[in-house]
C-alpha cells in the first residue's frame, strides 16, 4: 500500500479523473476528502468507493472559483481526517467555444474555476502542510493542453499552461518545507468533460488516430501516475510534469 497513513484532498471527486484518483487514493491506503460542485450523485458514489475500501472518506460541496472554498476545505479536512498529506487540485471545466464570439463570462468563468480556484486550494494546503512541518505532495492536474492549442479551448488551454507554470513556481517556493509540487498532463480522457465533444464521430475517430497507443484514455490510466507522485516513491521529484496521454503528444506523424 503506496499511501498507508496518508490523508489526500482532491478537488473535483465526484466524477471521471478526481474520482479515479480519490478511489484509487484509498484503495492504496489513504483516507480521502473531496471536494465537488453540481449534482450530488457522483460524490456519493466517490465517497462508498472510498469507504469501501476500509478507509476514511469525507465529502464537501463548493465552488473552487471563490477563495473561502479553499480554506474551508482544508479546515474541514483537517478537523475530520486529522492533517493534509497530499493535495491534488483536479476540478476543471472546459466549455468548448469559438474564440473570435467568446462571451466574457465563460471565458471569466473557465479562469476562475480552473486557475484562479487551482491557486487559492493550492495555497491553502501548502499552508497547512507547512504549519504541519511533515512536508507534502501537491499534484496539479494540467493537461496536454498546456503545450498545444485548440480552436475552441482558448479560454481553457492558458489555463492548463498556467496550472504547468504554478506548479514549477511552488516547487521553489515549497522545497524548502520538502513539499513537492508537480504536474500531471493527461492527454484526452473520456469523461463528462467532452462528453459532447466526442459524441462528433470524425473528431473522436480523430483523437484515436492521434493516439500511438490506439484509444483514449480512461480515468483510471491517471491513478498510477497520480499515486506515484503522491507517494515516497517519488520523493526527488519535484517542480515535474508528466504526460500521461498514449502518445499523442509526441505524434506529429
Ligand atoms: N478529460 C480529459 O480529456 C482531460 C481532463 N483534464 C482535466 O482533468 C480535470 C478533471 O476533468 P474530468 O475528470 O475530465 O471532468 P469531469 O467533468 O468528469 O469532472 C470534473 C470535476 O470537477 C468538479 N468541478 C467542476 N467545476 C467545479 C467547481 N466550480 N468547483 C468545484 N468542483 C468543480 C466536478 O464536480 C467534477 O467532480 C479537469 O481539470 C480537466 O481540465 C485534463 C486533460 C484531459
Ligand atoms: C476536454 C478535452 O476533451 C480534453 O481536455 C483537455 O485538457 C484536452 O484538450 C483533452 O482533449
Amino acid at each position: 500500500m503506496l499511501l498507508k497513513g496518508k490523508t489526500v484532498m482532491v478537488t473535483g471527486g465526484s466524477s471521471g479523473i478526481g474520482q479515479a484518483i480519490a478511489i484509487g487514493a484509498a484503495r492504496e491506503g489513504a483516507d480521502v476528502a473531496f471536494s465537488y460542485w453540481g449534482s450530488d450523485e457522483g460524490a456519493l458514489k466517490t465517497k462508498e468507493a472510498i469507504l469501501e475500501t476500509g478507509q476514511k472518506a469525507l465529502a464537501i460541496s463548493g465552488d473552487v472559483a471563490l477563495p473561502e472554498s479553499a480554506i474551508s476545505f482544508v479546515q474541514e479536512t483537517v478537523e475530520v481526517l486529522g492533517k493534509v498529506d497530499v493535495f491534488v487540485s483536479n476540478a476543471g471545466i472546459c466549455p468548448f467555444h469559438s474564440f473570435l464570439d467568446m462571451p466574457a463570462e465563460i471565458f471569466e468563468r473557465t479562469m476562475r474555476v480552473n486557475l484562479h480556484g487551482a491557486y487559492y486550494m493550492v495555497q491553502a494546503a501548502a499552508n497547512q502542510m507547512v504549519a504541519q512541518k511533515t512536508g507534502g505532495s501537491i499534484i496539479a492536474i494540467s493537461s496536454i493542453s498546456a503545450l498545444v492549442g485548440g480552436e475552441y479551448q482558448t479560454h481553457y488551454t492558458p489555463t492548463k499552461a498556467g496550472l504547468l507554470s504554478l506548479m514549477q513556481s511552488t516547487a521553489i517556493a515549497l522545497g524548502k518545507h520538502n513539499i513537492r509540487c508537480n504536474a500531471i498532463l493527461p492527454g484526452t480522457i473520456e469523461t463528462e468533460i467532452n462528453r459532447d465533444d466526442l459524441a462528433d464521430a470524425s473528431k473522436r475517430s480523430y483523437m484515436e488516430a492521434r493516439t500511438p497507443l490506439g484509444r483514449l484514455g480512461k480515468p483510471e490510466d491517471l491513478v498510477g501516475p497520480a499515486v506515484f507522485l503522491a507517494s515516497d516513491m517519488s520523493q526527488y521529484v519535484t517542480g515535474a510534469s508528466l504526460l500521461v496521454d498514449g502518445g499523442m503528444f509526441v505524434n506529429l506523424q
